[in-house]
């Protein structure tokens, strides 16, 4: 459905709304009164009051996201009523929540009368004056009421986005509305009493559950990421967080929303369609009292998310937990062997499930089976990727697998690829016959009927059979028919027909498309049948088992149910007529067949898998990657002295150049994706990062320090994201996978992932040894770029003191200092030399840019600089 909104005139109300609040500070209560008053003056207008547009949506895309403003102000729907009319029924309306606000809120009757005088007068005037605001959708209400900037008001329009203020904390009771955590929820929340907190970005959508209650919700953008490393208990820490009261994760752990958008990708509606939305009123009466948070582990890593964020969340908030990089990088290997053992049970499952998979297709879309076209079907075909869950749910054990996704990806992505623009066009209808029989084309395809090959390849192990295909073109059924006619002709007695009873008859989309069959050729085998055939012009042959030479036609059934129109003049013929390369063998038909059965049995074919992943032995991986990353950086680091002049190089300059040398000689990808020692290398990492992010924004913590003392972190950690200080009942692994497996409960079987592994074997210690060595160098600049120490992997002497001491007292200070001095000295140097400095990737040359870059804050609105970050590929799923 399309919202529309045909008068505009609500930005008004609040605004008017917002002039009878006194003078000062409002309370809260008044506040929220008037928050209460805008929601439901608005609901009233756009629904009781006439000005809501009701339109059906063509896209259930455009209904998801509920914001598509409807520019042209389309026809149809309500007209709106007088305005005065429309007045009297709001004042009615008005009293009722007055009464019920007034005693909700302790307000004395002179603040209701003034809110009432207030609001009613808005109204009239209002809708008097129609507005000649620009927008016409919710979203756009939104933004301009946004533009109004009121104080106290949930809603406001920042840098071009739709915001919702949202982490104002209000009284207790009022946040145990919005989350309920339980008891320990509660206790929770009395803590958060006290100074309202940041804004947070957001936006409005209407969700299904919305739209059937006619309300809208809002979802909030994050105001805090995890956003790093991988392996690093960065899901321990998401399901602690998930604990606190007053904190809500993404409906999805690795959202990996920003990591390979280009920046004019990334807009803040479908970031926020990830996030737990809540009802509007609610949401604004209440002030969305909690944080909202993401977890990308990988984010760190890539190239282009902390520049993504700069774009859309500038002020977020970073987690990023660090662990020993020999550790994490075995850790992430150690996934991916487990990852890919889950691949071999999910192949093994599937031919055991394929009847029950290619039934569900056939369930949910039952125009596969001649039946009409269903809304259903429409709207699943219209957004493809609701197929997966779909026929997830459909197929029970196996679509619960973790690798149930592998399976889908192949047909969703054909669906959408194939749809031309006209059936994906959102304001086109959808091409739903033509989508059908791209799915349907699919599944055949990868959940073939078992064939008599299987039979005839056990009773005549010798031989090779083989299958291949004959599609009989629709037309050609449909102008004989006789064809038709012939298909509900019993089955002969040996093939185990009775007579008078009718053959199955196969669904009108045989008839309407063709039936596909299978047909079983002997090597060897030559029959003129398939030439004869196709001559005739009934078939078309798969050109695997009927070429002239090798492909003879031994026996073929009907895909879908129904025996061929003439199975026995097939076998018939596949003696008569291959007299050339030998006769069949003296096959028992009815067994043959009979053991296919009645319903037919299915198999699957492997081709049809997404993604079968190998995994590498992981000394040579490493030692491959640890040799690619030395060649690239020595590259960089040559006015440096190379690789081992890092330690002594200016921190800033090496960082510099280490980075932009880095985008040229290492393509970054997300997924696992065998670059383990890349992702172990945090201090390139954090120094791309804190190009974007001020390092203020960002706090590093050691994962084992998470694991071995919580109760120092996650303080810290709350003060961080701001969120109110909390004493979690427990923080034993057992509390924190209870909590993950209620919140993700599929994560561990998708991803190989384990809160805690236990590997079959340790790591080569030379292997370590070697990767331990090549890291010391970025580990120090890690050090020193952060200003804290971590274990003994990553410490620099040089702040060594100063960081075991004044800890991440201040490190973004620390930080910016190190920029600043840069500048001056830079400045100088030119100064005394009556030129900038020269040569391109000099030591100079590059801290030139660094510290340009902290005396610029403006984030980069370009995209990076090198071809090799383009072309990160979209994760297809939690990697
Ligand atoms: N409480 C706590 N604190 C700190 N660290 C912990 C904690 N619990 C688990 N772990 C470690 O988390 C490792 C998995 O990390 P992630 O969850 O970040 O992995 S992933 O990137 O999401 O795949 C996992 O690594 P492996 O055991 O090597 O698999 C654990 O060592």
């Amino acid at each position: 459905m399309r919202l529309t909104d045909q008068r505009g005139s609500v930005p008004c109300i609040l605004q008017a709304l917002s002039t009878s609040v006194p003078a000062g500070r409002p309370s809260f209560q008044q506040v929220a009164l008037v928050v209460t008053l805008c929601v439901l003056l608005g609901v009233l207008m756009w629904v009781g009051g006439g000005g809501l547009d009701i339109q059906p949506s063509s896209s259930s895309d455009e209904a998801q996201h509920g914001m598509t403003p409807n520019a042209s102000g389309r026809e149809g729907g309500l007209k709106p009523k007088s305005a005065d009319r429309q007045a009297d029924a709001f004042e009615g309306e008005l009293d009722v929540v007055l009464k019920k606000s007034a005693a909700s809120r302790g307000l004395n009757d002179s603040e209701i009368e003034e809110a009432r005088v207030a609001a009613t007068d808005a109204v009239r005037e209002a809708l008097r004056k129609p507005g000649d605001l620009p927008p016409r959708s919710i979203d756009g209400i939104l933004s301009a009421s946004c533009d109004l900037q009121v104080e106290g008001l949930p809603l406001y329009h920042d840098k071009g986005q739709t915001c919702c203020k949202a982490a104002q904390k209000p009284p207790a009771q009022q946040q145990a509305h919005s989350k309920d955590n339980g008891p320990q929820g509660r206790r929770g929340l009395e803590a958060a009493e006290g100074e309202g907190g940041e804004p947070l970005p957001g936006v409005l959508r209407t969700t299904q559950r919305a739209e059937a209650a006619g309300e809208n919700e809002v979802a909030c953008l994050p105001s805090f990421i995890i956003a790093g490393t991988q392996k690093s208990g960065t899901t321990a820490l998401t399901g602690i967080l998930e604990k606190h009261p007053l904190v809500m994760m993404a409906e999805r752990k690795e959202l990996h929303f920003f990591d390979h958008k280009t920046p004019n990708q990334i807009n803040a509606a479908s970031y926020a369609f990830n996030f737990p939305s809540f009802n509007a009123s609610q949401a604004m009466e209440h002030r969305a009292p909690f944080v909202v948070g993401e977890a990308t582990p990988f984010y760190l890593a890539s190239r282009k998310a902390c520049m993504n964020m700069r774009k859309l969340v500038p002020d977020v908030r970073l987690l990023v937990l660090v662990r020993d990089p020999v550790k994490r990088a075995y850790s992430e290997h150690q996934m991916k062997v487990r990852r890919v053992e889950e691949q071999g049970e999910m192949l093994e499952l599937l031919p055991l499930h394929a009847n029950k998979i290619y039934d569900c297709a056939v369930k949910l879309f039952p125009s596969l089976d001649g039946e009409d076209i269903s809304e259903s079907e429409r709207s699943l075909l219209s957004q493809p990727q609701g197929l997966s869950p779909a026929m997830g749910e459909c197929t029970g054990e196996i679509g619960q697998h973790g690798k149930w996704m592998d399976v889908m990806i192949p047909f969703i992505r054909k669906v959408r690829g194939k749809l031309p623009n006209r059936v994906r066009s959102s304001d086109k209808p959808v091409d739903t016959k033509y989508a059908l029989e791209v799915f349907r084309e699919d599944m055949s395809r990868c959940f073939p009927l078992k064939t008599v090959v299987d039979k005839l390849q056990t009773l005549y192990p010798g031989g090779t059979w083989r299958r291949g295909w004959a599609r009989t073109p629709a037309t050609n059924w449909g102008d004989k028919g006789d064809a038709a006619e012939r298909f509900t002709k019993p089955l002969p007695p040996k093939f185990g027909g009775a007579p008078g009873k009718p053959r199955r008859v196969p669904g009108k989309l045989d008839l309407r498309w063709g039936g596909e069959s299978w047909v079983a050729a002997e090597d060897g085998l030559v029959g003129d049948h398939a030439e004869e055939r196709r001559r005739a012009g009934d078939y078309e042959y798969g050109a695997e088992a009927l070429t002239e030479e090798e492909g003879g036609v031994g026996a073929y059934l009907e895909e879908r149910g129904g025996w061929g129109s003439d199975a026995a003049a097939v076998e018939h013929w596949g003696r008569r007529l291959s007299p050339k390369k030998g006769v069949l063998p003296d096959v028992p038909w009815p067994e043959v067949w009979g053991s296919w059965g009645e319903a037919g049995e299915r198999t699957f074919d492997e081709t049809c898998y997404q993604r079968m992943e190998r995994v590498a032995a992981v000394e040579s991986v490493m030692k491959t990657e640890i040799r690619k990353l030395k060649h690239c950086f020595n590259n960089a680091l040559s006015d440096l002295g190379g690789l081992s002049g890092l330690d002594e190089a200016d921190p800033a300059a090496a960082a510099e150049a280490l980075d932009s040398e880095l985008s040229k000689c290492f393509n970054v990808t997300p997924g696992i994706s065998d670059q383990y020692i890349y992702r172990s290398l945090y201090g390139i990492q954090a120094y791309h990062c804190l190009k974007y992010i001020p390092r203020n924004q960002v706090m590093f913590i050691e994962s084992d320090d998470l694991r071995d003392k919580p109760e120092e972190v996650l303080p810290r950690v709350h003060e961080h994201i701001g969120v109110p200080d909390f004493q979690y009942p427990s923080l034993g692994q057992d509390a924190i996978m209870a909590e993950l497996e209620k919140k993700y409960p599929d994560f561990e079987k998708r991803t190989g992932w384990r809160l805690d592994s236990a590997y079959k074997e340790e790591i080569p210690e030379a292997l370590a040894t070697e990767i331990r060595n090549f890291v010391a160098s970025d580990m120090k600049m890690f050090a020193r770029l952060t200003g804290q120490s971590f274990g003994d992997w990553a410490i620099d002497d040089r702040n060594k003191e100063e960081a075991m001491v004044g800890g991440n007292a201040r490190p973004d200070e620390l930080f910016e200092e190190e920029f600043v001095k840069e500048a001056s000295r830079m400045a100088e140097a030119k100064k005394a030399s009556g030129r900038g400095t020269s040569g391109s990737g000099t030591r100079g040359d590059n801290a030139r840019k660094m510290a340009a870059a902290a005396a610029d804050p403006s984030p980069p609105n370009s995209e990076p600089r090198s071809d090799t970050e383009g072309d990160a590929r979209a994760a297809d799923g939690p990697q």
